[in-house]
């Protein structure tokens, strides 16, 4: 695949002047399976597990690397992260399911989330998933009694609050003591906490988790978290004896949503991490815990791009235009809750002339509504192709059926060659859950 100096994708442009996406022509493919369309390279996706093999898991030992699948989840993304050899991190039953459907190794997946419940956890214990990370002491309890029912041990890691901001989104920052998850970093709650699962049968403590946030530039935050995981780990050594086996570090890795973000690369985070792990166990006296990482946005984030219809166009003298696509909130909430950026072609019109800056606007019964603001574009007619870029995480994964709109299907690109992932949604099937 052909990239720039920063590693990202070339905007490819062919004959007829259309976009080409990993070569693929995105005309072509709006041709064959219509739009809105979800399109992801499976070859960005395998490149990027690639890099992870080599800046990470090969040249530091007792290491593991496990997808976030919050990021993006379908049976076929399981199995592709699997031949990686990669793990996955899950945060719900159902996310558990789709790894367990697709034939998952369960023992490579950890098992997240500030509130399981009961059902989820005795999903987790039967299904065998490798590492539960417990997120509070109501947890811990459920957790050792539903593992004795199965009369099977659990491996756990404890998420622990470190404490410290991230520069990102509030809705997307995870680190701050003021946050839903995980326990804080107060000696009396945590050193309990310990306590009682060194106590407990059917739980065998291995380490701790800090995930700080998400879509972050700079290493800072990482690195604060790891000094101050560091300290723990002494102290419960010292005072309880307490040996840490692993410390997951999280995901959070930024990428390039448009020309303005400038991601530095994975070895940027987990160079720094791993040099100041190993200066603080050597400071400290403690042997190295296996590190482990959890990526999601950056394994599949610049993988995918979405196409549109546009449709409608609304021009208001002096004021704005707003073209209208077949598609928008419920395919991307993205700008709607995190004021989110996007970049996006006019697929069908590449070499044209750029004469006009407009609003993208989404289809749905809503104001806020809006993909990209001032997007500059050649003369548009309605029938012209939209491709928006980077839409790869957290865009079908947190599609609704907002207006009852039938969710986008899902199509991967190998080698220039397409297939149908996840197939176009029907009203049927929005309709098919009601039983009156
Ligand atoms: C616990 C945990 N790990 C990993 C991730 C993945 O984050 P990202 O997609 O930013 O790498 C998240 C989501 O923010 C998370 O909550
Ligand atoms: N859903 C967020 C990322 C996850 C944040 C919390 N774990 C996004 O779209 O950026």
């Amino acid at each position: 695949m052909k990239r720039d100096l920063k590693g990202r994708l070339f905007t490819v442009i062919n004959r007829e002047n259309n976009f080409i996406f990993n070569g693929s022509d995105t005309v072509e493919l709006v041709n064959k399976y219509g739009t809105p369309l979800y399109v992801v390279s499976e070859d960005h996706i395998i490149d990027r597990c690639i890099e992870i093999k080599r800046s990470f898991l090969e040249k530091y030992e007792n290491t593991r690397a496990v997808y976030a699948s919050k990021a993006f989840l379908t049976k076929e993304m399981c199995k592709i992260v699997s031949r990686e050899g990669l793990g996955i991190d899950v945060v719900s039953g159902g996310e558990m399911y789709t790894a367990i459907k697709a034939g998952f190794p369960m023992e490579n997946v950890i098992f997240h989330g500030n509130n399981k419940t009961i059902d989820e956890i005795e999903l987790a214990i039967k299904s065998n998933v490798g590492r539960v990370v417990v997120d509070n002491l109501y947890e811990l309890e459920l957790l050792n009694a539903l593992a004795a029912e199965e009369n099977k041990v659990m491996d756990i890691l404890f998420r622990i609050t470190p404490g410290v901001d991230s520069y990102t989104h509030e809705y997307i920052s995870t680190g701050q003591i003021d946050s839903k998850f995980g326990i804080p970093l107060k000696e009396e709650i945590l050193f309990e906490a310990i306590y009682m699962a060194m106590d407990m049968e059917y739980i065998n403590l291995l380490g701790f988790h800090f995930h700080v946030g998400s879509q972050l530039f700079e290493n800072t935050s990482h690195l604060m978290a790891v000094d101050i995981l560091l300290e723990l780990i002494k102290d419960v050594k010292e005072k309880i004896g307490f040996e840490t086996e692993e410390l997951n570090v999280g995901g959070g890795f930024g990428i390039a949503y448009t020309k303005e973000d400038n991601p530095r690369g994975l070895s940027y985070f987990v160079d720094p991490i791993m040099e100041e792990i190993q200066n603080k166990c050597n400071e400290f006296d403690l042997k190295r815990p296996k590190v482990i990482i959890e990526p999601g946005r950056w394994i599949i984030g610049e993988a995918g791009i979405t196409l549109y219809t546009i449709g409608a166009i609304k021009e208001i003298p002096n004021v704005r235009t707003y073209i209208g696509i077949d598609g928008g909130l419920p395919d991307n909430p993205r700008p709607a809750l995190y004021k989110a950026h996007y970049e996006a072609v006019i697929a069908n019109k590449m070499n044209e002339e750029i004469v006009n800056k407009v609003t993208i606007a989404g289809k749905c019964c809503e104001s806020g509504d809006i993909l990209i603001k001032d997007l500059e574009v050649p003369e548009i007619e309605p029938g012209d192709i939209i491709a928006v870029k980077s839409t790869g995480a957290y865009n079908y994964s947190m599609a609704s059926n907002y207006n009852m709109i039938p969710r986008p299907p899902v199509v991967m690109i190998k080698d220039g060659v397409d297939r149908l992932v996840v197939r176009r949604e029907t009203y049927d099937d929005i309709l098919s859950r009601e039983v009156i």
